[in-house]
């Protein structure tokens, strides 16, 4: 079947130290990033005038992003180690509760850089949430 598919990125700046690593690991000391969320939607059909879903529509996610996640020390944010596979996971799973019931298309991913060289992604299961 076929599918249109829409992204859109975003951004906030925060502070995390992740516990447990090797005596030395860079990522153990207190550091900050810039981050960059992408998110993926996707539809088998268009709503009008031709959206998979409005790119506005996404609003209330640079809204929940810049009011919980802009600078913010991300330990003190998530219960567990702030990886970007954890934040990744965590917004797809406030996407698939808070915004999506309300807009077109589905949740494909949610993508996070903490850097421009590294990223992880957190795609929920078919039909099954996050
Ligand atoms: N799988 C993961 N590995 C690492 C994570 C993570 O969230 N998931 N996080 C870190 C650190 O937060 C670190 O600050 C970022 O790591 P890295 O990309 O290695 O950063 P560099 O600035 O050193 O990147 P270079 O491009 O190699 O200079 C570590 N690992
Ligand atoms: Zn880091």
């Amino acid at each position: 079947m076929s599918r249109y598919a829409i992204g859109k990125s975003f951004a906030f700046s925060a502070s995390h130290q992740l516990p447990g690593l090797p005596e030395g690991h860079q990522c153990g000391r207190l550091h900050g990033h810039n981050y960059t969320v992408e998110v993926e939607l996707e539809a088998e059909t268009l709503e009008f005038p031709g959206f998979v879903t409005d790119f506005g529509d996404l609003a209330p996610f640079k809204a929940y992003l810049d009011a919980t996640f802009d600078h913010r020390h991300l330990n003190d944010v998530l219960d567990e180690p702030p990886t970007s596979e954890r934040l990744a996971a965590h917004l797809a799973t406030w996407l698939e509760r808070e915004l999506l019931p309300q807009v077109g298309g589905r949740l494909v991913s949610v993508r996070v850089s903490e850097t421009p060289t590294s990223w992880a992604k957190f795609s929920p299961s078919p039909g099954g949430g996050s």
